[in-house]
């Protein structure tokens, strides 16, 4: 039977946002066979008794209404837990700052949500992410969404071609301000809501509330980079390279600078600063990453050239990819890099293809290379 829209079943991952709403509306009026699922991964339910998940079903039950479509609800909250959370509680005994977007995007919502999916008889899953997919030279690619204030392809850089086959992303050719009046011209009951921000599903937290009610603080000195004493941290877990805020250590003395994170050593608990946003301590001219993911199943060559971010919404920047094995990498910068923050994603781009991406582990200075021969 030839593939038509009316026979093409989509699955649409309706968060109660406005950006998956006009997806399951723009894919309604093309005339797809669409079905509104929205997961619940986290137990959200405050001590008021005041559930986040239970408003946002609620938007994804109007929305789907008017829309015309079926939804249902699907709970992964052991998935999420398992395969996220712990995760990222590992990341941050280990002092690193881990990426929950990415994980949650590999393991729930295009593996576990993705099966749940299939299983239902779709055809596709469809999100509200800012990004495209296109078949070209025999493979499935990921694309940049056009409105680059808006790309999302780093946090979907572990996508392979399996997911990739079964994937739509009906707003990765419109800027944000025209998805917003789409909702507002059909007159959707979220397009006025505002963007979703806080961890993965878990939301908008006090976040050092939120950690330690998970992990154990312990508390170690904060040291200058040549070693004297500032002040006392709360737990390592709570900084993160290149923070300024909360510290609780004025400037006033030596340059009148304010004090950064530049440096966590984890074995001896002690916190590093120094002084001024643009402190060479904070500067590296390499990284280390691994669990190295292509989108492509192509073969990679042992060296090559492309742009990569290594936080979102930083601009590309230029580097040569050196593949080691164990599928681990070299990634040098041309130009050196501030607060490369082990944990965090490292992603590669030629033009508008995401190549994929890897975990960092280690920033590199050329200096400490010279120092070590
Ligand atoms: N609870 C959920 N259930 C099902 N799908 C979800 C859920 N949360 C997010 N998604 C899917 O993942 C996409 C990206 O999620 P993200 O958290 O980045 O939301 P967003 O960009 O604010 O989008 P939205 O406006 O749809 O909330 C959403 O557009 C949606 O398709």
């Amino acid at each position: 039977m030839n593939k038509t829209p009316e026979n093409t079943r989509v699955v649409v991952g309706m968060s109660g946002g406005v950006d998956s709403s006009v997806a399951a509306l723009l894919l309604k009026q093309q005339g797809y066979d669409v079905i509104g699922i929205f997961m619940k991964n986290w137990d959200d339910t405050d001590e008021f008794g005041h559930c986040t998940a239970e408003e946002d079903y609620e938007d994804v039950r109007r929305v789907c209404g008017q829309i015309g479509i079926p939804y249902y609800t699907v709970n992964f909250e052991k998935e999420y837990w398992d395969r996220v959370f712990t995760y990222f509680l590992d990341e941050y005994k280990k002092g690193r700052t881990p990426n929950p977007d990415v994980m949650c995007n590999k393991e729930i919502k295009f593996k576990a949500f993705l099966e749940r999916a299939l299983d239902l008889g779709a055809d596709y899953l469809a999100t509200g992410h800012y990004a495209r997919v296109d078949f070209y030279d025999g493979e499935y690619r990921m694309l940049r969404g056009v409105d680059e204030k808006k790309d999302q392809t780093y946090f979907l850089n572990q996508l392979g071609q399996a997911q990739l086959s079964r994937t739509m992303f009906p707003l990765g050719h419109l800027p944000k301000t025209e998805v917003r009046e789409i909702a507002l011209k059909a007159g959707l009951a979220t397009a006025k809501k505002k963007d979703s921000t806080g961890i993965c599903f878990i939301g908008e937290r006090n976040f050092k509330e939120f950690l330690s009610s998970y992990l154990p603080a312990n508390p170690g000195d904060i040291r200058t980079v040549n070693g004297e004493l500032k002040g006392r941290h709360d737990g390592l877990m709570y900084y993160t390279l290149g923070q300024r805020q909360g510290l609780g250590i004025g400037g006033g003395t030596g340059t009148g600078e304010p004090w950064f994170v530049v440096d966590k050593d984890v074995k001896q608990n002690i916190l590093y600063v120094a002084q001024g946003g643009d402190h060479d301590r904070l500067y590296s001219d390499r990284l280390e990453a691994t669990d190295v993911h292509w989108i492509s199943d192509k073969e990679v060559p042992a060296t090559f050239r492309c742009t990569a971010k290594f936080r979102y919404r930083q601009p590309d920047q230029g580097v040569t990819v050196h593949m080691k094995p164990d599928n681990c990498c070299e990634v040098v910068f041309d130009e050196p890099q501030r607060a490369i923050t082990p944990g965090q994603a490292v992603v590669f781009y030629k033009d508008e293809v995401c190549l994929g991406g890897a975990t960092i582990d280690k920033a590199i200075k050329n200096s400490e290379l010279k120092a070590s021969i």
